[in-house]
């Protein structure tokens, strides 16, 4: 007869994992990682694995204010959901007989080394999702080697995360000038700081071209422009000796009318992808969603608030469990289509649902 473990017996550690696991570990280890710790020593990830639940988690643990400002339809939820649909539109064709010796989600990005497509973008006021704000977020994409971008709304200062996470590859997040042209003690600061990059957000209503020839002059790293949605912008955007655009819809503040943003990276892709660096940053919550993201011609994606969403419920810990999340999907999602390499992927590597 076959023999069953009593139903109280005590977990026997499992033999230590074929997989590598651990930091430097290709990033689909996690998963390993997560079942040893579970079956060996009963240990249960921080939060849930599903990227799916991490909003609603947030919500419980949010205060009213930072719900308000943090979550889906603090910004434009029709915006939101416009991109979410546009995502899920596209799905996987998988590959047969390919050869994928290594699992390299490795990508430069404007001169940057990334170990994997994925970027922390900008999000101001982070403190309302948890007191250590933006040194825990930045302390764990330096953990992981992931670049993060320092908004200029911060709650903690670029001094503040430069000490705490002094080794990790950082832009500044610059809201667009008025027409005194930008803040120079600010960009100091953020050179100082070990800011590489900026990052633009784009013009309010009425705002000209005119402020960015002070920015080139005050900066002389590359300058990237966000909330790019149309091709002639991006092409205008080249003209004028941008480096790169990400393609984004500003969180709805343009109107709940607006397209989902999946929907205009292949168009803008396309007409730029060969000067510019295309980055994607609206709505990436799954690996599938870096996937497709990457297929339609983005180079790396930026998240926004998945990460804050881990910040609130784990502080550094927490923004670690979901990024680490987030790069497992992506490898396994690139292993299982059976893709070489994740930047050979094409837009025939999707098809419209
Ligand atoms: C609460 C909040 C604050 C943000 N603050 C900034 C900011 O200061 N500067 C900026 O360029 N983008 C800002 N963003 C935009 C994000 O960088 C990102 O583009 C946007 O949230 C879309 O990505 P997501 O769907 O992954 O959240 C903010 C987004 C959120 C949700």
């Amino acid at each position: 007869a076959p023999r069953v473990a009593p139903l109280d017996a005590t977990p026997v550690p499992l033999p230590p994992s074929p997989l590598p696991v651990g930091p430097g570990a290709p990033f689909g280890a996690y998963q390993s990682e997560i079942y040893v710790a579970g079956m060996g020593a009963g240990i249960e990830p921080i939060f849930t694995t599903d990227l799916s639940r991490l909003e609603s988690a947030a919500g419980e643990v949010l205060s009213e204010d930072a719900r308000r400002h943090l979550l889906a339809w603090a910004g434009g939820a029709a915006a939101v959901r416009a991109n979410a649909r546009a995502l899920a539109a596209w799905r996987i064709v998988p590959r047969m007989f390919v050869d994928r010796g290594d699992r390299d989600l490795t990508t430069t990005v404007l001169g940057v080394t990334m170990p994997a497509p994925v970027v922390l973008g900008p999000v101001g006021r982070q403190a309302l999702a948890h007191p250590d704000g933006e040194v825990a977020s930045a302390r764990a994409a330096a953990g992981l080697g992931l670049t993060y971008v320092h908004s200029s709304q911060a709650s903690r200062s670029l001094e503040e995360v430069a000490v705490a996470a002094p080794a990790g590859p950082r832009w500044f997040g610059l809201d667009w000038p008025g027409a005194q042209g930008p803040d120079p003690v600010l960009l100091t600061r953020a050179r100082a700081t070990g800011c590489t990059h900026l990052l633009l957000s784009p013009p309010r209503p009425g705002q000209t071209w005119a402020p960015l020839a002070a920015v080139r002059q005050a900066w002389d790293g590359p300058v990237v422009l966000g909330g790019v949605q149309d091709v002639p912008t991006a092409r205008e955007a080249a003209r004028r000796g941008l480096d790169g655009v990400v393609v984004s819809n500003e969180r709805g503040r343009r109107g709940p009318g607006v397209g989902g943003t999946a929907d205009a990276l292949p168009r803008i892709a396309d007409a730029v992808g060969g000067r510019l660096a295309v980055l994607f940053g609206s709505g990436v919550r799954t690996g599938t969603d870096v996937y497709r993201a990457l297929a339609l011609g983005a180079q790396a994606v930026l998240v926004g608030r998945p990460y804050v969403h881990g910040l609130a419920l784990g502080a550094e810990a927490g923004v670690r469990h979901v990024l680490r999340t987030l790069l497992a999907e992506t490898e396994i999602t690139v292993t299982i289509a059976g893709v070489g390499d994740h930047r050979d992927l094409e837009p025939s590597d999707l098809v419209r649902a």
